[in-house]
């Protein structure tokens, strides 16, 4: 198995309860990968083990050929809510993100602050609290926050969740923009079928807890990596999506 992050017979349980079957799976660098599955299957759990905040029971998760052990910089996660800190200005969280970057002078804290700023459309809010700004524009904040802080690894764990539909669409389109801009290597994890379509390179579709991997789908051979919105009324992104429904209701057991 290869691949900039690695399941390597990775499986979880809580006590009694098993949460992650036995997982064996390689991610590549600078692809975005959905996780899909069935509520309370295991997903966060999964994205938790990658960002060091739980612990697998058995095996190991791998990034980048080192075993992950705890939290750190280079892989910043991204909630449905609470992403932002309520009680710092949008540009104080984004700096908040850059505090322990050593390696940065000022000046290039600057730039990478303009530079953030700039490219999720918050220049206008920089002296702005969260609670003074829309949903959609916090969520940018925090993904804006993990991106400055130097993390090439993005847990997103149902980060639009909570958003308006039109919303929910944009910051979709602008995800998959960054993706590529900025080569980052993204987890997104989701059960909405249309959001998953939509961003993955991959689709990894998970059974009922505990989870294990049922379906392994390969968007990026069907669609091209730009993803205008106008994508979605294609014939190859319908067949995309029927064919994961199906496979939902057939592998996972689950009524969608
Ligand atoms: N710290 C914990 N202690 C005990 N049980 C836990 C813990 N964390 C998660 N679980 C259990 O593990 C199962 C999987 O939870 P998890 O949050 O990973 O699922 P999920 O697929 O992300 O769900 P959802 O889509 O609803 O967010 C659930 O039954 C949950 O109750």
């Amino acid at each position: 198995m290869s691949g900039y992050v690695q399941f390597v017979d990775t499986a979880k349980s809580f006590g009694p309860v098993d949460v992650v079957r036995k997982t064996d799976l390689g991610l590549d660098r600078n692809s975005l990968v959905v996780f899909l599955g069935p509520s309370g299957c295991g997903k966060t759990t999964l994205m938790r083990m990658v960002g060091g905040l739980d612990e697998p029971s058995s095996g190991s998760i791998v990034l980048g050929g080192e075993k992950v052990v705890g939290p750190d910089r280079r892989r910043g996660m991204v909630f449905q809510s609470y992403s932002s800190f309520p009680w710092l200005t949008v540009e104080k969280n984004i700096a908040f993100g850059m505090r322990y970057r050593k390696d940065l002078g000022a000046a290039e804290k600057a730039e990478r602050m303009r530079h953030y700023l700039e490219l999720f459309g918050l220049a206008d809010f920089a002296g702005s609290y969260p609670n003074r700004i829309s949903g959609g524009m916090r969520q940018r904040v925090a993904i804006a926050r993990t991106l400055a802080a130097g993390s090439d690894v993005l847990l997103m764990d149902e980060p639009f969740g909570a958003l308006d539909a039109l919303t929910r669409e944009r910051l979709q389109v602008e995800l998959r923009q960054i993706q590529i801009r900025e080569e980052k290597t993204i987890i997104f994890v989701t059960h909405d079928v249309e959001e998953a379509v939509f961003l993955a390179d991959r689709i990894i579709l998970f059974s009922r807890r505990p989870a294990s991997v049922v379906a392994d789908i390969d968007v990026a051979a069907e669609l091209s990596p730009q993803r205008p919105l106008e994508i979605r009324e294609t014939q190859k992104f319908f067949e995309l999506r029927n064919k994961i429904l199906h496979l939902i209701r057939n592998e996972t057991g689950v009524v969608v």
